[in-house]
């Protein structure tokens, strides 16, 4: 049975002066379920994320999450809905002047009224979870960029959010690492059990990973699919970016199932 739907993007649309990026999109995450969000450059992926964070208000329409029409709530309300957020952008933005270990007791210290030994305790598991066991003493500056984005994504994981939105989470990686971080997204969300928003252009590689894949494209999405359904899409949006993003093997395998159902 499908779990419930806990964000609702419903007839969104959104200008940025005479430039219209949304027209009429509509969008659901299910409980516990990974949404991929793909497109060209350009498209109005990160301001469908903004528009699930709150960030950015739609000009008509509405953004559920968790019932709650967050475009039109109050600024309390807001916050209450965004404390079970978590959020890995593509710029990690650390700060350099605190240790690894601070920067990720950070949300932490400043949103809860956890005793300093809890703190630790929490902060050691997600170090440990993150395979950084012996980087809690560093700053930002010692360490890689791979190891940047684990403490990033050890960071959106301390409050133990139901939602985490990764926007390119892998930028700036080169392929092992971005597999690294693939990996423990894999890990943590099989053991934390979160709802994960991610916008990617790891294509195919991240609808391995993925519940449903939703094209955005021509200011609207174009299908939320299985990856498997999405492969074989007939919209001429799927199809297209199919075809430019995942190479002849998609459509020779496309052939094959077609083939298959023939017999
Ligand atoms: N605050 C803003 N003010 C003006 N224009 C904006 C604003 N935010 C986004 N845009 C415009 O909206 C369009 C979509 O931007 P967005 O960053 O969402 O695209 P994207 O699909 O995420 O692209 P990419 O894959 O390159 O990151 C772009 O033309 C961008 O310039």
């Amino acid at each position: 049975m499908d779990s419930e739907i806990i964000i609702e993007l419903i007839n969104v649309e959104k200008s940025f002066g005479s430039q219209k990026v949304l027209d009429r999109v509509n969008l659901q995450v299910r409980r516990g379920t990974t949404l991929v969000i793909v497109g060209a450059s350009g498209q109005g992926k990160s301001v469908i994320l903004k528009h699930m964070l709150g960030l950015v208000r739609p000009d008509a329409g509405q953004v559920k999450v968790f019932g709650k029409d967050i475009a039109n709530c109050s600024k309390s309300e807001l916050k209450e809905v965004r404390k079970s957020f978590g959020v890995l952008f593509q710029n990690v933005a650390l700060f350099d002047s605190m240790t690894v270990y601070d920067n990720i007791a950070l949300p932490l210290r400043e949103r809860t009224h956890l005793s300093e030994a809890e703190i630790r305790a929490n902060v050691e598991e997600k170090l440990a979870m993150m395979d950084l066991d012996k980087a809690g003493n560093k700053f930002p500056a010692q360490i890689s960029g791979g190891m940047q984005k684990r403490v990033g994504l050890a960071r959106a994981l301390v409050l133990d959010p139901s939602i985490v939105f990764f926007d390119e989470p892998t930028t700036g990686l080169d392929v092992n690492k971005s597999n690294e971080i693939y990996r423990l997204f894999y890990k943590t969300q099989a053991q934390l059990g979160y709802t994960a928003v991610i916008v990617s252009h790891d294509v195919p590689k991240i609808f391995k990973l993925s519940d449903h894949v939703a094209l955005l494209a021509n200011k609207q999405i174009q299908g939320c699919l299985t990856p498997e359904e999405f492969q074989l899409s007939d919209n001429p949006h799927i199809r297209s970016f199919v075809e430019t993003t995942m190479g002849p093997i998609y459509s020779s395998e496309r052939e094959e199932s077609s083939f298959y159902e023939k017999i």
